[in-house]
């Protein structure tokens, strides 16, 4: 049997997509002076097949896990935050949980795994596959059956989303470590001209807000863990395993899975992207479900977004995480979608078009 996460993915309406790119051709503005509003609204037709795409019903789910690498010292911030901040998701008092209620967006916390258990809430899906991954810099993050389940539980909740009308999937994270394992992941990935050790430094950033020395360290701790993991961290799948995170891996299985349900994904920031870089490394159809929200502060961001070629929305110098800065962007999306079933046409209006 072969394994899910590599059959078909949807193609969106390409015809769709020419008749809403003719549209925006025809209403009262320059041809492309609305940017990446335009895009937007083209890339989101094609995708929902309509004349009028919409982004009412959006699910925001926020991918919690522990990461061994931690005990390294990679982190500013003590891994007990990683399940503090499920409780406060949970609570109403986190940034995406202000963001979410703010825009009417439905949200909900899944708990991947954490090293301390989580009580149970009716915002959280509380289902670890592990207490955390393993230190991969002594050994692989997680064994192929943790990786299945993880991956597997990103993939029932992005049908859970679609069976409940989302027209947009927001995957977010948490996960105290997490920079580094998403640094480990994408320097694995990227296949550019720079040496393994030059993509590191170029994809190793402060994260939560190191110091040089604490820097240095998860440089230091990425080059080992690729050193002893070389082997098998050329595949997607091998290299999430070896180097990943378990909420990383279950956004990777979210994000296939929308594509092969239909769903278009705004992709939040740093660690989000590298889930995005790995389901495009072992499907790159899913290349058209996918619209990158922002370009985060984090150092390592722009190379990943490189890699990816995408043009992120917003760069408001964010670097939280926890689906921020997807849902700030939001907004943007539903705007691109008024304007483009809304505006007048030149033919409407009764305004005079260029003359070619
Ligand atoms: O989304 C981003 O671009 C981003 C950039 C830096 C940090 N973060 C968040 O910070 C946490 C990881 O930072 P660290 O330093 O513990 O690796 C994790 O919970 C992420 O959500 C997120
Ligand atoms: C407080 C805090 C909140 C976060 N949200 C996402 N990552 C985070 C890291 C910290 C430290």
């Amino acid at each position: 049997m072969t394994a899910w996460w590599t059959q078909a993915i949807q193609q969106p309406n390409a015809e769709q997509g020419e008749q809403a790119s003719a549209h925006q051709n025809q209403l009262t503005k320059p041809p492309g002076s609305l940017g990446q509003l335009e895009d937007i609204a083209i890339q989101l037709a094609a995708n929902q097949n309509t004349l009028k795409p919409k982004v009412d019903n959006v699910a925001i789910r926020v991918f919690a896990g522990d990461h061994g690498v931690v005990e390294e010292g990679v982190s500013a911030f003590p891994q007990a935050v990683t399940v503090e901040m499920i409780k406060n998701f949970c609570a109403g008092g986190a940034a995406i949980s202000v963001l979410a209620k703010e825009q009417g967006a439905d949200f909900q916390v899944v708990n991947v795994g954490t090293a301390t258990p989580v009580e149970d809430h009716p915002k959280l899906i509380n289902q670890p596959v592990a207490a955390g991954t393993q230190n991969f810099c002594q050994q692989a993050a997680m064994t192929e059956a943790e990786f299945e389940a993880a991956l597997g539980l990103g993939k029932s909740i992005a049908e859970q989303a679609h069976q409940e009308g989302a027209q947009l999937f927001i995957g977010g994270e948490m996960g105290i470590g997490n920079t580094t394992a998403a640094s480990a992941v994408a320097a694995a990935l990227i296949q550019d001209e720079l040496t393994l050790e030059q993509k590191v430094l170029a994809l190793v950033g402060r994260g939560t807000g190191v110091d040089d020395k604490g820097l240095t360290i998860k440089q230091q701790a990425v080059m080992r863990a690729l050193a002893l993991h070389q082997d098998s961290i050329s595949d997607p799948v091998l290299a999430l395993q070896a180097v990943g995170g378990l909420e990383i891996v279950a956004l990777t299985g979210a994000y296939l899975r929308c594509g092969q349900l239909g769903v278009t994904v705004l992709v939040d920031g740093f660690i989000c992207s590298v889930a995005a870089l790995a389901a495009l490394s072992i499907n790159e159809k899913l290349r058209p479900w996918l619209i990158f929200a922002h370009q985060s502060e984090e150092s390592g961001h722009q190379k990943v977004l490189q890699a990816l070629d995408a043009k992120p929305l917003l760069n408001l110098g964010m670097r939280l995480g926890e689906a921020s800065g997807a849902a700030v962007a939001l907004p943007l999306l539903r705007l691109a979608c008024s304007l483009h079933s809304s505006m007048a046409t030149f033919e409407s209006a009764g305004v005079s078009n260029s003359d070619d």
